[in-house]
């Protein structure tokens, strides 16, 4: 790979999108998986990326707008009453907006990229396919950095390595820019992982020079302004787990932002981002019809509250709760809080707290709760209460206000009061101590998924109301699903028993 020295060629690529659609599909209409000799429909929606195979990002090679995993989730929908599945195939390249990549080699050959399957060997994948195209350049422009600045990488085993990881994240949110612009022209927040305690370490002098390189070769002075800011992280454990816990801002915008589900949205680099911006904008449009106007809404699993936070603007929602485990979210909740429209009248909380901790006392007062959890599922507390809804219900509703609300002593409810951000709605509702009626569930876990599935549809007290899919990792074995219960055991599993009753008398 040629290196410059003073003067990286910044070019930003063009993607043309030629295979984006959103797809209604049926079991009729099931096509074979993966082909073996791929005909020219496949080959219109095929990765061509020159990593495929050597890199362990990407497992699908062809029909990028069909994932495998499609044929499995329309079968099981279609068997548990939803007839209209449908699968959103979204943008097949350049959707990676968000990127943890690796930092290894030699600081004369940098190597930036992904694990090889099963090993510690990090594969340089500079033409990521999947990578929003301003990453690959970003990352092209990290590179020049740790070849002019020495030893920021190692070279054997015993030379100290600085730099460790790199996150990657995009902004496709410019005001000033035309909005057909505004996705091409990204700007990218650069995150280092550093090999130190904090900036008062020996070696800061190595981290600022890198930093000043990145902001003076892709910052505002440049023709073309590609870095939108410059963090960093501190790391000195050497288990797998890529970020410290000290992060510092070090150049560039500290704020940013991105506008997903109709409002303006901060994410910090602590905070969980979802890769895929622009499939994540289209299930939160789609996820919005499923929450009556004026809800009270619980948000688990709500990271920087994303989720709740466009349905309080969308659905005009009386409530909205927010549980979120990860207290790095904080901050960016309290920012998007503060840029939600002036007419919005809601009562608004974020809280650092485990949503498998006693989850019954976030559910109580919401008319829809809506789950978003990691790949792993549901935790199994959260499945039991949801499984012995009605039961809890009834208790409930037959004893007065608990005794708890007035002294709380649990610590984990009082920890998680302290650290809750509140904002009252000027309207005075009536208490509310229902449980929800709507169970709205985004999984980006198939499998985990159809397990969390099946238990709460074999306790009878949800049945599944409608589904969708939604390629959020074009060339990967995953999708994401926005699966929407509703109390009770639906119209289809009635109609059964009906007609059972029927034969009866004979
Ligand atoms: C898939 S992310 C979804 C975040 C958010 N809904 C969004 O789309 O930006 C899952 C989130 O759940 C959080 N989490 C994991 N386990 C949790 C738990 N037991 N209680 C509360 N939050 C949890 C993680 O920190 C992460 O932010």
């Amino acid at each position: 790979m040629a290196l410059s020295f003073f003067s990286p060629t910044i070019a930003i690529p063009i993607h043309r999108i030629t295979c984006q659609a959103t797809t209604t599909l049926s079991p009729q209409r099931v096509s074979s998986p993966l082909p073996i000799n791929p005909n020219p429909s496949s080959l219109s929606c095929a990765l061509n990326c020159t990593h495929f195979q050597s890199c362990s990002g990407c497992t699908q090679e062809y029909d990028l707008h069909h994932p495998v995993v499609i044929d499995e989730a329309i079968g099981f929908f279609n068997k548990h009453g939803v007839k209209d599945f449908s699968f959103d195939s979204c943008r097949l390249w350049g959707w990676r907006c968000r990127a943890k990549l690796a930092v290894r080699g030699s600081s004369s050959k940098p190597l930036i990229g992904l694990y090889e399957e099963g090993t510690h060997n990090i594969v340089d994948i500079p033409d990521c396919k999947a990578h929003h195209p301003n990453i690959n350049v970003a990352v092209e422009l990290l590179k020049q950095g740790l070849f002019l600045i020495p030893h920021l990488i190692f070279l054997q085993i015993s030379v100290i390595i600085y730099v460790l990881y790199v996150q990657m994240a995009v902004t496709t949110h410019d005001t000033s820019l035309p909005v057909p612009e505004r996705y091409k022209n990204g700007k990218v927040q650069v995150s280092l992982v550093w090999n130190s305690r904090s900036e008062n370490s020996a070696n800061t002098g190595k981290l600022n020079a890198l930093a000043n390189f990145l902001w003076a070769n892709g910052g505002p002075r440049r023709k073309v302004h590609l870095v939108h800011s410059v963090w960093a992280n501190f790391q000195t454990s050497s288990n797998n787990i890529i970020f410290g816990n000290r992060w510092r801002h070090l150049l560039g915008e500290r704020d940013f932002w991105e506008h997903i589900g109709g409002i303006d949205v901060s994410l910090a680099p602590s905070s969980f981002g979802q890769a895929n911006t622009r499939a994540f904008d289209s299930l939160l449009r789609k996820l919005h019809k499923y929450v009556p106007q004026g809800a009270s809404v619980v948000d688990l699993y709500a990271g920087a509250g994303v989720i709740g936070l466009s349905l309080v603007f969308s659905r005009k929602c009386r409530s909205v709760k927010c549980v979120e485990v990860n207290k790095e979210s904080k901050q960016s909740f309290e920012k998007t809080v503060e840029r939600l429209p002036t007419n919005v009248d809601s009562n608004i909380s974020w809280h650092h707290a485990d949503a498998s901790i006693e989850p019954t006392s976030w559910l109580l007062g919401s008319d829809v709760v809506v789950v978003d959890p990691p790949r792993k599922g549901l935790d199994p507390s959260l499945v039991k209460e949801l499984r012995h809804i009605s039961a809890i219900e009834l208790r409930t509703n037959s004893s007065k206000r608990p005794e708890t609300v007035k002294d709380e002593k649990r610590p984990w409810i009082l920890r998680a009061r302290e650290a809750a951000i509140q904002m009252e709605s000027t309207t005075v509702h009536e208490e509310n101590q229902s449980l929800p009626q709507t169970l709205i569930y985004i999984s980006c876990g198939w499998e985990s998924f159809k397990e969390d599935c099946l238990s709460l549809l074999a306790s009878k007290e949800w049945h599944l109301h409608k589904a969708h899919g939604f390629n959020f990792f074009p060339g990967t074995q995953s999708i994401e699903i926005l699966a929407v219960f509703k109390r009770g055991r639906g119209a289809s599993t009635k109609k059964k028993k009906s007609g059972k009753k029927q034969k009866k008398p004979h």
